[in-house]
Protein backbone atom coordinates (compact mmCIF):
# COMPACT_ATOMS: atom_id res chain seq x y z
CA UNK A 1 0.00 0.00 0.00
CA UNK A 2 3.00 2.39 0.90
CA UNK A 3 4.48 1.82 -2.11
CA UNK A 4 1.72 2.26 -3.99
CA UNK A 5 1.33 5.50 -3.29
CA UNK A 6 4.25 6.46 -3.62
CA UNK A 7 4.25 5.85 -7.16
CA UNK A 8 0.25 6.88 -7.05
CA UNK A 9 0.35 10.08 -5.95
CA UNK A 10 3.65 11.89 -8.48
CA UNK A 11 1.51 9.71 -11.36
CA UNK A 12 -1.26 11.62 -10.57
CA UNK A 13 0.29 15.07 -10.11
CA UNK A 14 2.03 14.57 -13.33
CA UNK A 15 -1.43 13.82 -14.94
CA UNK A 16 -2.90 16.89 -13.78
CA UNK A 17 0.21 19.00 -14.41
CA UNK A 18 -0.13 17.75 -18.11
CA UNK A 19 -4.08 18.89 -18.24
CA UNK A 20 -3.53 22.10 -16.33
CA UNK A 21 -1.17 22.71 -19.10
CA UNK A 22 -2.15 21.04 -22.63
CA UNK A 23 -5.70 22.89 -21.38
CA UNK A 24 -4.96 26.24 -22.02
CA UNK A 25 -5.44 27.27 -25.31
CA UNK A 26 -2.78 29.71 -27.21
CA UNK A 27 -3.32 33.39 -28.16
CA UNK A 28 -3.60 33.94 -32.21
CA UNK A 29 -3.83 37.26 -33.51
CA UNK A 30 -6.99 35.98 -35.93
CA UNK A 31 -8.48 35.89 -32.91
CA UNK A 32 -9.07 39.59 -32.60
CA UNK A 33 -9.73 40.17 -37.10
CA UNK A 34 -12.57 41.75 -37.58
CA UNK A 35 -13.35 42.45 -33.96
CA UNK A 36 -14.99 45.62 -32.52
CA UNK A 37 -13.22 46.71 -30.05
CA UNK A 38 -13.91 50.05 -27.44
CA UNK A 39 -10.14 51.19 -26.04
CA UNK A 40 -10.45 53.96 -23.40
CA UNK A 41 -7.07 55.76 -22.57
CA UNK A 42 -6.01 55.14 -25.87
CA UNK A 43 -4.02 58.31 -26.69
CA UNK A 44 -0.95 57.68 -24.86
CA UNK A 45 0.58 54.86 -22.95
CA UNK A 46 -0.54 51.00 -22.95
CA UNK A 47 -3.94 52.31 -23.93
CA UNK A 48 -1.94 53.58 -27.26
CA UNK A 49 0.17 50.60 -27.91
CA UNK A 50 -3.28 48.54 -27.53
CA UNK A 51 -4.62 50.24 -30.06
CA UNK A 52 -1.94 49.82 -32.27
CA UNK A 53 -1.62 45.89 -32.05
CA UNK A 54 -4.78 45.62 -32.42
CA UNK A 55 -4.66 47.62 -35.74
CA UNK A 56 -1.43 44.91 -36.31
CA UNK A 57 -4.37 42.23 -36.03
CA UNK A 58 -7.12 43.69 -38.10
CA UNK A 59 -9.77 44.83 -35.27
CA UNK A 60 -12.03 48.15 -35.99
CA UNK A 61 -11.09 50.24 -33.27
CA UNK A 62 -12.97 53.29 -31.23
CA UNK A 63 -10.82 54.74 -29.71
CA UNK A 64 -11.27 57.59 -26.29
CA UNK A 65 -9.27 60.12 -24.38
CA UNK A 66 -9.43 63.66 -23.79
CA UNK A 67 -6.84 65.11 -26.00
CA UNK A 68 -7.82 65.12 -29.83
CA UNK A 69 -4.89 65.98 -31.60
CA UNK A 70 -3.04 62.88 -30.04
CA UNK A 71 -6.56 60.74 -30.67
CA UNK A 72 -6.37 62.06 -34.25
CA UNK A 73 -2.69 60.72 -34.53
CA UNK A 74 -3.17 57.15 -32.93
CA UNK A 75 -6.07 56.69 -35.41
CA UNK A 76 -4.21 57.69 -38.30
CA UNK A 77 -1.30 55.25 -37.39
CA UNK A 78 -3.81 52.66 -36.60
CA UNK A 79 -4.91 52.97 -40.34
CA UNK A 80 -1.38 53.05 -41.21
CA UNK A 81 -0.96 49.54 -39.60
CA UNK A 82 -3.98 48.20 -41.04
CA UNK A 83 -7.01 48.41 -38.95
CA UNK A 84 -10.11 47.00 -40.71
CA UNK A 85 -11.32 50.91 -39.24
CA UNK A 86 -10.30 53.43 -37.12
CA UNK A 87 -12.22 55.86 -35.23
CA UNK A 88 -12.22 58.38 -32.17
CA UNK A 89 -14.58 60.23 -29.45
CA UNK A 90 -13.00 62.71 -27.51
CA UNK A 91 -14.29 63.40 -23.57
CA UNK A 92 -13.75 63.25 -20.42
CA UNK A 93 -15.13 60.29 -18.12
CA UNK A 94 -15.29 62.66 -15.30
CA UNK A 95 -19.08 62.81 -17.49
CA UNK A 96 -20.78 59.34 -17.04
CA UNK A 97 -23.40 60.79 -20.17
CA UNK A 98 -19.67 60.85 -21.69
CA UNK A 99 -18.66 57.25 -21.15
CA UNK A 100 -22.16 56.08 -22.10
CA UNK A 101 -22.24 58.13 -25.21
CA UNK A 102 -18.65 56.34 -26.80
CA UNK A 103 -20.51 52.60 -26.01
CA UNK A 104 -23.92 54.00 -28.30
CA UNK A 105 -20.91 55.19 -30.71
CA UNK A 106 -20.29 51.52 -31.40
CA UNK A 107 -23.64 50.52 -31.74
CA UNK A 108 -24.34 53.39 -34.02
CA UNK A 109 -21.05 53.21 -36.15
CA UNK A 110 -19.76 49.09 -36.06
CA UNK A 111 -23.60 48.17 -35.05
CA UNK A 112 -21.96 46.27 -32.00
CA UNK A 113 -18.90 45.44 -29.84
CA UNK A 114 -16.92 42.75 -29.25
CA UNK A 115 -14.60 44.06 -26.56
CA UNK A 116 -14.40 46.49 -24.18
CA UNK A 117 -10.96 47.89 -23.06
CA UNK A 118 -11.49 49.82 -19.76
CA UNK A 119 -8.09 51.07 -19.42
CA UNK A 120 -8.31 55.01 -18.62
CA UNK A 121 -6.96 56.76 -15.29
CA UNK A 122 -7.27 60.26 -14.16
CA UNK A 123 -4.19 62.46 -13.10
CA UNK A 124 -3.49 61.59 -9.29
CA UNK A 125 -0.09 62.32 -7.33
CA UNK A 126 2.59 60.20 -6.38
CA UNK A 127 3.35 60.55 -2.70
CA UNK A 128 1.66 60.46 1.02
CA UNK A 129 -1.77 61.09 0.87
CA UNK A 130 -2.43 64.70 1.65
CA UNK A 131 -6.15 64.43 3.15
CA UNK A 132 -7.91 66.01 0.07
CA UNK A 133 -11.43 64.08 -0.02
CA UNK A 134 -12.51 65.55 -3.42
CA UNK A 135 -9.76 64.27 -5.10
CA UNK A 136 -10.58 61.23 -3.84
CA UNK A 137 -13.74 61.37 -5.17
CA UNK A 138 -13.07 62.38 -8.23
CA UNK A 139 -10.72 59.57 -8.84
CA UNK A 140 -12.84 57.48 -8.09
CA UNK A 141 -15.39 58.95 -10.66
CA UNK A 142 -12.57 58.85 -13.44
CA UNK A 143 -10.84 55.67 -12.75
CA UNK A 144 -14.47 53.65 -10.85
CA UNK A 145 -17.94 55.01 -12.02
CA UNK A 146 -17.06 55.48 -15.52
CA UNK A 147 -15.69 51.76 -15.64
CA UNK A 148 -19.26 50.82 -13.93
CA UNK A 149 -21.26 53.13 -16.31
CA UNK A 150 -19.30 51.49 -19.86
CA UNK A 151 -19.91 47.92 -18.83
CA UNK A 152 -23.32 48.26 -17.85
CA UNK A 153 -24.18 50.36 -21.24
CA UNK A 154 -22.01 48.11 -23.04
CA UNK A 155 -23.62 44.13 -21.74
CA UNK A 156 -26.69 43.93 -24.39
CA UNK A 157 -24.26 44.33 -27.09
CA UNK A 158 -21.48 42.18 -25.23
CA UNK A 159 -24.21 39.23 -24.47
CA UNK A 160 -25.24 39.22 -28.14
CA UNK A 161 -21.52 39.18 -29.08
CA UNK A 162 -20.65 36.67 -26.28
CA UNK A 163 -17.93 39.30 -26.13
CA UNK A 164 -15.39 40.66 -23.22
CA UNK A 165 -15.28 43.29 -20.71
CA UNK A 166 -11.03 44.15 -19.86
CA UNK A 167 -10.71 46.19 -16.66
CA UNK A 168 -6.89 47.04 -16.82
CA UNK A 169 -5.61 47.37 -13.11
CA UNK A 170 -2.51 47.59 -10.95
CA UNK A 171 -0.78 45.91 -8.27
CA UNK A 172 -2.05 48.43 -6.29
CA UNK A 173 -5.27 47.64 -6.67
CA UNK A 174 -4.75 44.05 -5.13
CA UNK A 175 -1.92 45.27 -1.87
CA UNK A 176 -1.45 48.66 -0.43
CA UNK A 177 1.37 50.50 -1.74
CA UNK A 178 2.63 53.94 -0.32
CA UNK A 179 2.11 56.82 -2.45
CA UNK A 180 -0.40 55.65 -4.40
CA UNK A 181 -3.97 55.74 -1.70
CA UNK A 182 -6.53 57.92 -3.84
CA UNK A 183 -5.14 55.67 -6.70
CA UNK A 184 -5.11 52.46 -4.89
CA UNK A 185 -8.22 52.85 -3.39
CA UNK A 186 -9.82 53.27 -6.82
CA UNK A 187 -8.46 49.95 -8.29
CA UNK A 188 -9.26 47.98 -5.10
CA UNK A 189 -12.84 49.00 -6.60
CA UNK A 190 -12.79 47.83 -9.45
CA UNK A 191 -11.85 44.54 -8.18
CA UNK A 192 -14.78 44.02 -5.82
CA UNK A 193 -17.26 45.50 -8.55
CA UNK A 194 -15.76 43.36 -11.57
CA UNK A 195 -14.98 40.04 -9.65
CA UNK A 196 -18.80 39.54 -8.25
CA UNK A 197 -19.88 40.92 -11.35
CA UNK A 198 -18.17 37.81 -13.14
CA UNK A 199 -19.81 35.42 -10.42
CA UNK A 200 -23.12 36.66 -11.04
CA UNK A 201 -22.32 36.15 -14.85
CA UNK A 202 -21.55 32.12 -14.43
CA UNK A 203 -24.61 31.74 -12.37
CA UNK A 204 -26.56 33.83 -14.98
CA UNK A 205 -24.90 31.48 -17.58
CA UNK A 206 -23.87 35.30 -19.26
CA UNK A 207 -20.94 34.23 -21.52
CA UNK A 208 -18.86 37.44 -21.36
CA UNK A 209 -15.76 37.27 -20.04
CA UNK A 210 -14.42 39.71 -17.69
CA UNK A 211 -10.47 39.89 -17.43
CA UNK A 212 -8.60 41.76 -15.18
CA UNK A 213 -5.16 42.99 -15.39
CA UNK A 214 -3.09 43.39 -12.42
CA UNK A 215 -0.36 45.46 -13.64
CA UNK A 216 3.47 45.89 -12.10
CA UNK A 217 5.39 49.20 -13.43
CA UNK A 218 5.15 50.07 -16.85
CA UNK A 219 7.63 52.50 -18.77
CA UNK A 220 4.91 55.29 -19.56
CA UNK A 221 5.64 58.43 -19.73
CA UNK A 222 3.47 59.74 -16.41
CA UNK A 223 4.44 57.02 -14.59
CA UNK A 224 7.99 57.43 -15.15
CA UNK A 225 7.95 61.12 -14.51
CA UNK A 226 5.73 60.01 -11.56
CA UNK A 227 8.15 57.22 -9.68
CA UNK A 228 10.61 56.18 -11.72
CA UNK A 229 13.41 58.40 -9.13
CA UNK A 230 11.65 56.81 -6.10
CA UNK A 231 11.34 52.96 -7.17
CA UNK A 232 13.86 50.23 -6.84
CA UNK A 233 12.19 49.14 -10.12
CA UNK A 234 12.82 48.70 -13.59
CA UNK A 235 9.64 49.92 -15.55
CA UNK A 236 8.75 46.80 -17.86
CA UNK A 237 7.72 47.96 -21.65
CA UNK A 238 4.53 49.14 -22.07
CA UNK A 239 4.14 47.93 -25.91
CA UNK A 240 5.04 44.01 -24.91
CA UNK A 241 2.25 45.01 -21.99
CA UNK A 242 -0.52 45.90 -24.45
CA UNK A 243 -0.03 42.91 -26.28
CA UNK A 244 0.06 40.51 -23.09
CA UNK A 245 -3.43 42.36 -21.94
CA UNK A 246 -4.57 41.31 -25.60
CA UNK A 247 -3.70 38.00 -25.33
CA UNK A 248 -5.31 37.25 -21.98
CA UNK A 249 -8.47 39.85 -23.26
CA UNK A 250 -8.94 36.89 -25.90
CA UNK A 251 -8.26 34.14 -24.06
CA UNK A 252 -11.04 35.24 -22.00
CA UNK A 253 -8.71 34.71 -18.67
CA UNK A 254 -10.25 35.52 -15.71
CA UNK A 255 -7.08 37.62 -14.85
CA UNK A 256 -3.33 38.39 -16.21
CA UNK A 257 -0.32 39.44 -14.42
CA UNK A 258 2.15 41.20 -16.00
CA UNK A 259 4.94 41.02 -15.15
CA UNK A 260 4.63 37.77 -13.43
CA UNK A 261 7.73 38.11 -11.19
CA UNK A 262 6.65 41.35 -9.60
CA UNK A 263 3.13 40.42 -9.50
CA UNK A 264 2.30 37.02 -9.35
CA UNK A 265 5.12 35.68 -7.21
CA UNK A 266 5.07 38.84 -4.24
CA UNK A 267 1.04 38.05 -4.45
CA UNK A 268 1.83 34.53 -3.74
CA UNK A 269 2.65 35.99 -0.16
CA UNK A 270 -0.26 38.30 0.89
CA UNK A 271 -2.37 35.23 2.40
CA UNK A 272 0.03 33.69 4.42
CA UNK A 273 2.71 36.59 5.15
CA UNK A 274 1.13 39.64 4.23
CA UNK A 275 3.26 42.02 6.69
CA UNK A 276 6.17 40.36 4.80
CA UNK A 277 5.06 41.56 1.77
CA UNK A 278 4.05 44.78 3.02
CA UNK A 279 8.18 45.10 4.12
CA UNK A 280 9.02 43.84 0.37
CA UNK A 281 6.79 46.60 -0.94
CA UNK A 282 8.51 49.13 1.36
CA UNK A 283 11.55 48.37 0.58
CA UNK A 284 11.34 48.91 -3.36
CA UNK A 285 11.20 52.46 -2.29
CA UNK A 286 14.16 54.84 -2.28
CA UNK A 287 12.47 57.07 0.86
CA UNK A 288 13.73 60.32 1.91
CA UNK A 289 15.22 59.67 6.00
CA UNK A 290 12.65 60.18 8.20
CA UNK A 291 12.58 63.65 10.14
CA UNK A 292 14.51 63.47 13.48
CA UNK A 293 12.37 62.90 16.55
CA UNK A 294 12.48 66.35 18.72
CA UNK A 295 15.15 65.68 21.47
CA UNK A 296 13.78 65.41 25.16
CA UNK A 297 15.29 67.95 26.71
CA UNK A 298 18.11 67.24 29.58
N1 LIG B 1 2.27 52.80 -15.97
C1 LIG B 1 2.26 52.04 -14.89
O1 LIG B 1 3.29 51.87 -14.20
C2 LIG B 1 1.03 51.31 -14.51
C3 LIG B 1 -0.19 51.53 -15.13
N2 LIG B 1 -1.29 50.80 -14.76
C4 LIG B 1 -2.59 51.03 -15.38
O2 LIG B 1 -2.50 51.00 -16.79
C5 LIG B 1 -3.49 51.86 -17.36
C6 LIG B 1 -2.83 52.79 -18.36
O3 LIG B 1 -1.84 53.54 -17.69
P1 LIG B 1 -0.73 54.37 -18.47
O4 LIG B 1 -0.70 53.97 -19.88
O5 LIG B 1 0.50 54.32 -17.66
O6 LIG B 1 -1.36 55.84 -18.32
P2 LIG B 1 -1.21 57.17 -19.19
O7 LIG B 1 -1.17 58.28 -18.23
O8 LIG B 1 -0.16 57.07 -20.23
O9 LIG B 1 -2.63 57.18 -19.96
C7 LIG B 1 -3.79 57.51 -19.33
C8 LIG B 1 -4.86 57.69 -20.41
O10 LIG B 1 -6.07 58.08 -19.78
C9 LIG B 1 -6.54 59.27 -20.41
N3 LIG B 1 -7.23 60.11 -19.44
C10 LIG B 1 -6.71 60.77 -18.37
N4 LIG B 1 -7.66 61.46 -17.73
C11 LIG B 1 -8.81 61.23 -18.40
C12 LIG B 1 -10.14 61.69 -18.24
N5 LIG B 1 -10.50 62.54 -17.25
N6 LIG B 1 -11.08 61.26 -19.11
C13 LIG B 1 -10.76 60.44 -20.12
N7 LIG B 1 -9.53 59.97 -20.33
C14 LIG B 1 -8.55 60.38 -19.48
C15 LIG B 1 -5.29 59.95 -20.95
O11 LIG B 1 -5.55 60.78 -22.06
P3 LIG B 1 -5.94 62.33 -21.99
O12 LIG B 1 -5.02 62.98 -21.02
O13 LIG B 1 -5.79 62.73 -23.42
O14 LIG B 1 -7.38 62.34 -21.57
C16 LIG B 1 -4.50 58.74 -21.42
O15 LIG B 1 -4.93 58.35 -22.70
C17 LIG B 1 -4.15 52.58 -16.19
O16 LIG B 1 -5.37 51.93 -15.86
C18 LIG B 1 -3.15 52.42 -15.05
O17 LIG B 1 -3.76 52.43 -13.80
C19 LIG B 1 -1.22 49.85 -13.79
C20 LIG B 1 -0.04 49.60 -13.15
C21 LIG B 1 1.16 50.33 -13.45
C1 LIG C 1 6.21 43.85 -4.91
C2 LIG C 1 7.04 44.68 -5.83
C3 LIG C 1 8.23 43.91 -6.33
C4 LIG C 1 6.22 45.19 -7.01
C5 LIG C 1 6.56 46.61 -7.32
C6 LIG C 1 5.56 47.21 -8.30
C7 LIG C 1 5.39 48.73 -8.06
C8 LIG C 1 6.73 49.39 -8.24
C9 LIG C 1 4.32 49.28 -8.99
C10 LIG C 1 2.99 48.55 -8.83
C11 LIG C 1 1.90 49.57 -9.13
C12 LIG C 1 2.62 50.74 -9.69
C13 LIG C 1 1.93 52.13 -9.76
C14 LIG C 1 0.68 52.09 -10.59
O1 LIG C 1 -0.06 51.15 -10.58
C15 LIG C 1 0.31 53.24 -11.38
C16 LIG C 1 0.95 54.41 -11.26
C17 LIG C 1 0.28 55.62 -11.83
C18 LIG C 1 1.29 56.47 -12.57
O2 LIG C 1 0.68 57.65 -13.06
C19 LIG C 1 2.47 56.78 -11.65
C20 LIG C 1 3.15 55.49 -11.27
C21 LIG C 1 2.25 54.53 -10.53
C22 LIG C 1 1.97 55.12 -9.16
C23 LIG C 1 2.90 53.14 -10.41
C24 LIG C 1 4.22 53.17 -9.65
C25 LIG C 1 4.83 51.75 -9.56
C26 LIG C 1 3.91 50.77 -8.87
C27 LIG C 1 3.69 51.21 -7.43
Amino acid sequence: MGRLQKILIPFLGLVLAFWFYSARDTFKPEMLRGKRVIVTGASTGIGEQMAYHLARMGAHVLLTARTEPRLQSVVRRCLELGAASARFISGSMEDTAFAQGVVREAQTVLGGLDMLILNHVGASYFGFFDGDVEHVRKLLEINFLSYVAMATSALPMLKESEGSIVVVSSMAGKVGFPFTVPYSATKFALDGFFSSLRQEFTIQNINVSITLCILGFIDTDRAVRAAAEVLQERPAPRDECALEILKGAALRRRELYYRYSSTRLPLLLRDCAAELLDYLVRSRYRLPAAPAAPRPPH
